[in-house]
């Protein structure tokens, strides 16, 4: 059986995580920017489609998540969800909209939500961030918590290496996982951390766990879609499994291009007026 069970034109919604999860169904999860990916993923039988604050590397070429703003996860986001009709469409609050003053974190997520349209949002953090979260999650916004590498907190940790792996690391990563759950989030994320520490986390919680480097314990899978379409060559760490070549598909369609307007190979008569 390749699709899903749940593969039918049915919206999925927060409580199809939750089916998903009691009849161990996994989920599959790839990020998109813009609404022609989107639309492709989703025609595709994707589950959700994250709106992720990658954004910031693979959409805008910066060196980190830091920079992306709300108007631009509002302006991803909304073309996400005008390609999607089944998906559910989580969008990242990027860094500083939702750390430590929750009236404006609250103020921030509705934005998202009224101006984008999507489903639900996720939050990197922990313990620390636990009353923004409280008071979105209060407002009826379902709320994704991401959890172990954090990479809007990169310049507290100098690095991407794995988390976790210390115990004091991961008693705390699975007391924050905890905590997220009774708040009400809806799924967790956990990023690059032992596969035995997610499995362990997956297996505790009742709501799904989405990993990403973080082995096959967990309850569904995300990963940037860039990385595994093979257009992001100089980043390739071992969670990345590449499914195609685009780089490689784009380079050569586009020297072809450049080489028939070179030689008036085109437009041809059949392409002209
Ligand atoms: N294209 C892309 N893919 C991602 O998965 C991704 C982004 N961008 N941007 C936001 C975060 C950053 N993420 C990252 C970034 C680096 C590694 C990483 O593993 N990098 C190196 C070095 C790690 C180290 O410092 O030890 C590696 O080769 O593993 C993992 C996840 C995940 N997210
Ligand atoms: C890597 C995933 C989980 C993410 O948060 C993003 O794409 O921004
Ligand atoms: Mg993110």
């Amino acid at each position: 059986m390749s699709a899903s069970t749940e593969s039918d034109k049915r919206k999925v919604t927060v409580q199809t995580f939750q089916k998903m999860k009691e009849r161990g169904e996994k989920i599959s999860m790839l990020t998109a920017y813009d609404y022609t990916m989107a639309s492709i993923l989703d025609q595709a039988g994707l589950d959700a489609i994250l709106v992720g604050d990658s954004a910031s590397n693979v959409m805008a070429g910066n060196k980190t998540t830091l920079p992306l703003t709300l108007d631009e996860i509002i302006f991803y986001g909304k073309s996400v969800v005008n390609g999607v009709k089944r998906a559910l469409v989580v969008v990242d609050m990027p860094f500083g909209t939702c750390s430590g003053n929750p009236n404006k974190s609250l103020k921030s997520a509705i934005r998202i939500m009224k101006e984008t349209g999507a489903d639900s949002l996720k939050i990197e953090g922990g313990e620390e961030i636990a009353a923004d979260m409280q008071k979105i999650i209060n407002a009826g916004i379902p709320v994704m918590g991401h959890l172990g590498l954090m990479p809007q907190s990169i310049n507290k940790y100098g690095g991407y290496g794995v988390r976790a792996k210390a115990d004091a690391e991961a008693e705390k990563l699975k007391k924050d996982a905890l905590l997220l759950q009774e708040l009400g989030c809806y799924s967790i994320t956990l990023e690059k951390i032992p596969a035995s520490l997610a499995q362990e986390v997956a297996t505790t919680l009742h709501v799904p766990v989405i990993g990403i480097g973080a082995g096959a314990g967990a309850d569904g899978q995300v990963l940037v879609v860039h990385d595994m379409l093979g257009m992001n060559k100089g980043f390739n760490p071992r969670f990345v499994r590449q499914y195609a070549d685009l780089h490689t598909v784009i380079n050569s369609a586009v020297r072809q291009y450049v080489d028939d307007v070179k030689t008036s190979d085109f437009p041809n008569i059949q392409e002209s007026y």
